[in-house]
């Protein structure tokens, strides 16, 4: 006999739903939550929900939603529920924050490499019939000085990889500590030495009031005309119109992207630059990050549920009980 109602609004993994149903005490329900119709409507008798990036739980949501115990996040980035809001109403949130971050990491250094390279632009010319050996010459990264702004859980491993490529790798990062920068090889600077001497420059910051925008028409004035972006963090972190100015004004070398402002996004002004290239939102697009992401997910709603503590709840005192249900 179910007691409990988990909807889950993206696609995530089969092993969720395996643990979701485990003790047979939750009924999975599905629903698109990109219908935002759909999705309120379905809150209404919801107990737990699961989401990606792509739902917005934000305070509408969760006003469409008297029984629910909490949101968990089958993944890193929180920016997709409000925090404040579901606090507020006593809805425990969760993240799987470890889930996703070796692909996460792994994906930012494929594009950086393949920036570097112009793999794309040169591979979709060979399949157009082109053999265009002299139109895209790269450039090496050893010797090269990598910047990377948040030495959190990705950076670092970006950060980790990078070095092995001879790379001199300095990061920003107030947070982090001197001891930690040490371990992975990486200088921590600030922001002006990260800016002004970076060649390449890979973005693993939240989006945060405080992040967003950080890298705008400021920020672009003060870096080398050599620069290499990489974002794979979230889209509101640079300024897409910023970015395409110091593009198309050659103050910028180049750019990639996984992570838009606004999400899906496929008519971005950036597309039509050959010194662009970008992925749709890819970073977590593995079955080893998703299976660990949805699974993580499904075992914080079962403990919320059952009035136990989550390790991954990001508005609970860890240790401190969450309200039974
Ligand atoms: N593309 C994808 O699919 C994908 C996958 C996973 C995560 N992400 C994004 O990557 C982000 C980073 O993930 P993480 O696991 O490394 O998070 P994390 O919390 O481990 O690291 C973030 C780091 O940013 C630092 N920071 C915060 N504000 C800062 C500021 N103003 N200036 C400089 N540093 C600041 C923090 O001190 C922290 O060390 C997530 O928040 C998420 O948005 C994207
Ligand atoms: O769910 C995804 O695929 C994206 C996840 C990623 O952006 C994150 O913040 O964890």
């Amino acid at each position: 006999m179910t007691q409990y109602v988990a909807l889950i609004a993206d696609a995530l993994s089969p092993g969720a739903r395996a643990v979701l149903t485990r003790d047979g005490a939750v009924e999975v329900r599905q629903v698109d939550g990109t219908d935002r119709t759909a999705l309120l409507a379905a809150l209404a008798d919801a107990d737990a929900v699961l989401v990606r990036s792509a739902t917005r739980i934000d305070a509408e949501a969760l006003a469409s939603a008297p029984r629910l115990r909490a949101v968990a996040r089958a993944g890193v980035g929180l920016d997709n529920v409000d925090v404040a809001a579901a606090t507020a109403a006593g809805v425990l949130v969760a993240n799987a924050p470890a889930s996703n971050v070796v692909s996460a990491a792994e994906h930012a250094v494929a594009l950086l490499l393949a920036l570097a390279r112009h793999v794309p632009q040169a591979h979709a010319a060979l399949k157009e019939g082109r053999w265009e050996r002299g139109a895209y010459s790269g450039v090496e990264l050893a010797g090269k000085t990598l910047g990377v702004l948040g030495l959190g859980r990705i950076g670092s491993l970006v950060a980790r990889r990078l070095a092995a490529f001879d790379m001199e790798v300095i990061a920003y990062d107030p947070y982090a500590s001197q001891a930690h920068a040490r371990t992975l090889g990486v200088r921590l600077t600030d922001v002006d030495e990260l800016l002004s001497r970076s060649q390449f420059l890979t973005v693993h910051l939240p989006l945060t009031e405080q992040t967003r925008g950080l890298i705008g028409f400021d920020a672009l004035q003060r870096v080398r005309p050599d620069l290499r972006l990489v974002n794979a963090a979230r889209g509101g972190i640079v300024d897409e119109a910023a970015l395409y100015a110091a593009l198309k004004e050659g103050r910028v070398a180049g750019a990639a992207l996984d992570v838009y402002a606004h999400e899906p996004c496929t008519d971005s002004p950036l597309f039509g630059l050959d010194n662009v290239i970008g992925t749709p939102h890819l970073g977590a697009s593995t079955p080893e990050a998703q299976d660990r992401a949805g699974t993580q997910a499904a075992e914080s709603v079962l403990l919320a549920l059952a009035g136990l503590p989550v390790p991954d709840a990001v508005n609970a005192p860890q240790g401190v009980p969450v309200p039974t249900v």
